[in-house]
């Protein structure tokens, strides 16, 4: 396969995260980030950040004569109903995701923005391949079980599921860290600004948190997750559907529960007030219980998998999560989760892993399947 200069775009709910994949073998990594409860247009400031940053790398170093191609992989949030992970974007697969923006407001405007600033800032230096890789496709494994909504089927709503380009990666990575172990049921749990958790068996989606819409599931930064349809049946009398919308994507989760103290996590973990602890305690309380529920869907899990900006970073809400969960096999080892280790567990716990997001490379993976 030919190597080409690939350049990732990843807007996240609270981050603009690039990387350019040089033909040499190099990686340079961008990330730029804004507060996920602003109004519209938030990633249009990072996206400026990053045009600028790539106009002093080395995509620009040589001068050829010809015109050079250039491969960029845009993370698509919602894929709808295709089963692909990855589409060239020509003007009908556009269209297409432009019918479903709507589904996941936080992200699909920006990653739609993301392909015409491009366009705008590239196209007449470069020929350009632009490519769609969807957060939706890992999941196209859920059996009908799993997917299903308990609602009449002419409905035509179903879970779809997120995160996948990351779930995707990391169950690329789980052999090297478990060998054939790799294969028995394993949670991952990606807690970022956006979060979610995946069952895996075989290395494939067996079931997932997120539903119809990232909206659903466990709390987020400023997503509440799943909520009684009754208070949503309330809320539908009081709001139209634009407020509505805003209300459920921007303000609830953490920045709900901590009585608007804020939607960070890190920002939350450092605060004394009452409000803060009560959110941390709220959002680990509710990773912990979808850990258990798959457990008991499937007989018990092998291994359990934290990734995303908290996953990762946070040594507290991994200890709190994992608190409970000895009863199941799990044992935190303190030294290693302080170290943010690979393997944080005990000598005589099940493993529980650190293993860092990086929905960039599996983007750039499925954009060069494109590259010829
Ligand atoms: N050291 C840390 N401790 C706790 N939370 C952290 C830390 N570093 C980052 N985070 C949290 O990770 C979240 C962002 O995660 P990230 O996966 O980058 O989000 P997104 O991709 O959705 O933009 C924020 O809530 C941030 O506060
Ligand atoms: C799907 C989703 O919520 O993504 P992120 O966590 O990057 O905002
Ligand atoms: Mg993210």
């Amino acid at each position: 396969m030919e190597t080409l200069n690939t350049l990732t775009i990843n807007c996240g709910s609270s981050s603009l995260k690039a990387s350019l994949f040089l033909a040499d073998g190099q990686r340079i990594n961008y990330c730029y980030r804004q507060t996920p409860d602003h109004h519209g247009n938030y990633h249009a400031e990072a996206f400026e950040h990053l045009l600028r940053d790539l106009k002093n790398s080395p995509l620009y170093a040589s001068k050829p004569t010809l015109m050079p191609t250039l491969l960029i992989g845009h993370r698509f949030v919602h894929g709808g109903d295709i089963a692909e992970a990855a589409r060239i974007i020509d003007a009908s697969e556009r269209s297409r995701l432009e019918s479903i923006t709507h589904l996941a407001p936080l992200h699909m405007p920006s990653n739609l923005q993301g392909v015409d600033i491009c366009t705008q800032a590239f196209a007449h230096q470069f020929k350009l391949i632009q490519v769609a890789c969807f957060d939706t496709a890992f999941h196209h494994t859920l059996s009908e079980l799993a997917y299903r909504l308990p609602i009449p089927k002419a409905l035509d709503y179903r879970r779809y599921g997120f995160h996948g380009l990351n779930y995707a990666n990391i169950a690329g990575q789980l052999r090297q860290h478990l060998g054939t172990a790799a294969n028995g049921h394993i949670v991952i749990a990606h807690l970022g600004s956006g979060a979610s958790l995946c069952l895996i068996k075989n290395l494939r989606s067996i079931d997932t948190s997120m539903g119809y819409s990232p909206a659903g599931g466990i709390p987020m930064a400023t997503r509440s997750g799943d909520i009684d349809p009754g208070v949503m049946l309330e809320l539908a009398k009081k709001y139209d559907d634009q407020a509505l919308s805003t209300l459920v994507y921007q303000k609830m989760g953490l920045l709900a529960l901590s009585n608007g103290e804020s939607s960070d996590m890190s920002t939350l973990i450092t605060s004394n007030s009452v409000q803060a602890k009560f959110a941390i305690a709220f959002f680990t309380r509710q990773v912990r219980a979808a850990i258990g529920a798959y457990a008991a869907k499937v007989g018990g899990i092998d291994a359990i998998v934290f990734t995303g900006g908290i996953g990762e970073h946070s040594a507290l809400i991994r200890s709190m999560i994992c608190e409970h969960l000895e009863f199941m096999g799990f044992k935190l080892d303190i030294e290693k989760n302080q170290e943010h280790a690979t393997i944080l567990s005990n000598a005589d716990s099940k493993p529980i892993l650190m293993i860092p997001a990086d929905e960039e490379a599996e983007i750039a993976r499925l954009a060069h399947s494109f590259s010829h």
